[in-house]
């Protein structure tokens, strides 16, 4: 089953009297356990079709599948619990709790979902572990570098078990260099967990690491790249 898939996606914004269409007639699949990579132009579209998919967000018209789900019949509470249980988001700025502990980060949407205490443990230390900061558990944000602090983040996204990742320019604010090394482990991540990824980017390193490339301008899709064979065919 494709985790995504628009039909005829249409979502116009409305600024007092000017109305802003923002993505029109976007029909796609992404397919699943890949890495699927949105790309344009400042102001093209990519936040707004990441919404959507994120289902924090509904088209204006057409359809938007996550996971076998339509999100147009879905209320707004119904909308939430899927978020929480099906997606993980991954952000630009990180969006850690500062008060909270690295180890705390990864448990909090664990403690929302009332995963038990001893799975919790065993999730939270599995993936700290798994992004290399098992040793910085007990650290804060900002005790952590930018890098780590995404490495955190991709951590948190994961600990729910979602069947979708979500990452709105995953790597710019990061230097090129740590940002090769965050890809390189969502990259990882993503196949030892089996879950699709889909990222809003300009970066040209997130580019190259894509199975599948979406290029949007002014609102449409421009081409559909395949780069690469999936590991999991969809039907
Ligand atoms: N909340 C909003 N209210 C009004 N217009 C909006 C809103 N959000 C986005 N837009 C407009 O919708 C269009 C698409 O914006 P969107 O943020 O999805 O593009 P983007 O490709 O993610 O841009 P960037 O790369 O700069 O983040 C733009 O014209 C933008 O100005």
């Amino acid at each position: 089953m494709y985790p995504v898939v628009l039909r005829q996606v249409a979502k116009t914004y409305h600024l007092d009297a000017v109305d802003v269409p923002a993505l029109t007639d976007i029909s796609l699949e992404i397919r699943p356990d890949c890495f699927t990579v949105i790309s344009g132009p400042s102001g093209s579209g990519k936040t707004t079709l990441l919404n959507l998919i994120g289902c924090i967000d509904r088209p204006d018209h057409g359809e938007v599948v996550v996971a076998g789900q339509s999100v147009n019949e879905m209320t707004d509470d119904a909308m939430s619990d899927f978020r929480a249980g099906h997606l993980g988001f991954i952000f630009q700025n990180f969006n850690l709790l500062p008060v909270l502990t690295a180890y705390e980060n990864v448990e909090y949407p664990l403690l929302l979902a009332k995963i038990l205490a001893a799975e919790r443990r065993r999730r939270v230390l599995a993936l700290l572990d798994a992004v290399g900061l098992a040793e910085r558990a007990q650290s804060r944000p900002g005790q952590l570098s930018g890098g780590q602090r995404q490495r955190v983040a991709i951590a948190r996204a994961l600990a729910t078990e979602p069947k979708l990742v979500l990452a709105d320019e995953p790597t710019a604010n990061l230097d090129s260099h740590t940002g090769a090394a965050i890809i390189a482990l969502m990259r990882k991540m993503q196949r030892m967990h089996h879950v699709s990824f889909v990222f809003s980017s300009h970066d040209p390193q997130v580019q190259a690491e894509a199975d599948d490339a979406i290029f949007i301008r002014d609102g449409r899709i421009t081409g559909v790249e395949r780069c690469r064979a999936a590991t999991v065919d969809a039907p």
